[in-house]
């Protein structure tokens, strides 16, 4: 007789699809062959390649900013254009804080619960958690030209999580941070990551930040951008910055470091259509 097939454990969800999905800009640059990725709720991916392979194109794909020229992005398994209806939200981090220079820390965290009418009291509840997530509760009054590189970006990731975000997608948030400050807020990222219990899709150009934060590292290479590898960082989390110099994180940076230059190596080899 046919063995009845074992109890399936509760498979974690996909937050996120990609389904053969690929872009060429209305120019002809092909920024991305077609990629196949699946993000399961909580993950913390990584993207990571050289300049133009096409992260920030994937991410804005599935933010669903730019529209895919064929293929699919599901988010929760709806196409990103009706996240609406899955009951999740998602907030998008860029490099750049873009803070409104003439309002208030609190003013410009607040501004995403303005424009979707959320009533004053309970926006304001909203943006002094949120605040105090990030570190910057003695500043809410303060204008954006008084804070610091570091903190204007807590500010900008303020105002990304006042609208209780389940995905974050992050381009290259930390950037153009002095290092001491990008490990900080790296760290900062993990504790929010864990305790809001978020999916995050980061962007970065940097092997340490890569290995420092993600489960997975998705390696990208470019002319034409596309998906080449994928790395897995099986480091259990809480992770310290003591995990930078142990000879566990000195070998996935090598590996990375490797697949990075072989990534590189092979877009010279093949020329853009
Ligand atoms: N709007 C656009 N029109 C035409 N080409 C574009 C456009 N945006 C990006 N590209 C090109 O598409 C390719 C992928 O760009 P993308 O910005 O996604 O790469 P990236 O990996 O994020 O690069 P970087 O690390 O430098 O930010 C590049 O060759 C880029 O020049």
């Amino acid at each position: 007789m046919k063995r009845e097939s074992p109890v399936v454990l509760a498979e974690v969800p996909a937050a996120i699809e990609v389904l053969s999905a690929h872009k060429t800009y209305p120019n002809g640059t092909v920024a991305l062959k077609p990629v196949d990725l699946k993000i399961a709720e909580g993950e913390f991916v990584t993207l990571l390649g050289p300049s133009g392979c096409g992260k920030s194109t994937l991410l804005k794909m599935v933010a669903g900013l730019l529209a895919p020229t064929d293929g699919r992005l599901l988010l929760w398994r709806k196409p990103v254009d009706r996240l609406d209806e899955t009951g999740k939200r998602l907030a998008f981090v860029f490099q750049s804080p873009t803070l409104m220079p003439w309002a208030s820390v609190q003013a410009n965290v607040r501004l995403p619960l303005d424009l979707a009418g959320v009533p004053r009291a309970e926006a304001d509840a909203r943006v002094a958690e949120a605040l105090v997530l990030v570190g910057l509760a003695r500043f809410a009054k303060a204008l954006p030209r008084n804070l610091s590189g570091g903190m204007q970006m807590r500010a900008s990731i303020a105002r990304s999580l006042v609208v209780q975000p389940q995905l974050l997608l992050m381009d290259e948030p930390f950037g153009a941070l002095d290092e001491i400050t990008r490990h900080k807020l790296d760290s900062e990222l993990l504790q929010l990551w864990r305790q809001k219990k978020l999916t995050v899709v980061f962007v970065t150009h940097s092997i340490h930040e890569a290995v420092y934060l993600s489960n997975r590292v998705i390696m990208m290479a470019a002319r034409p951008g596309r998906v080449v590898e994928e790395v897995r960082i099986d480091e259990p989390y809480p992770r310290s910055p003591d995990f930078m110099v142990t000879p566990r994180f000195a070998a996935y940076a090598r590996q990375l470091q490797d697949s990075l230059l072989r990534a590189s190596q092979d877009g010279d080899e093949e020329p853009a259509r």
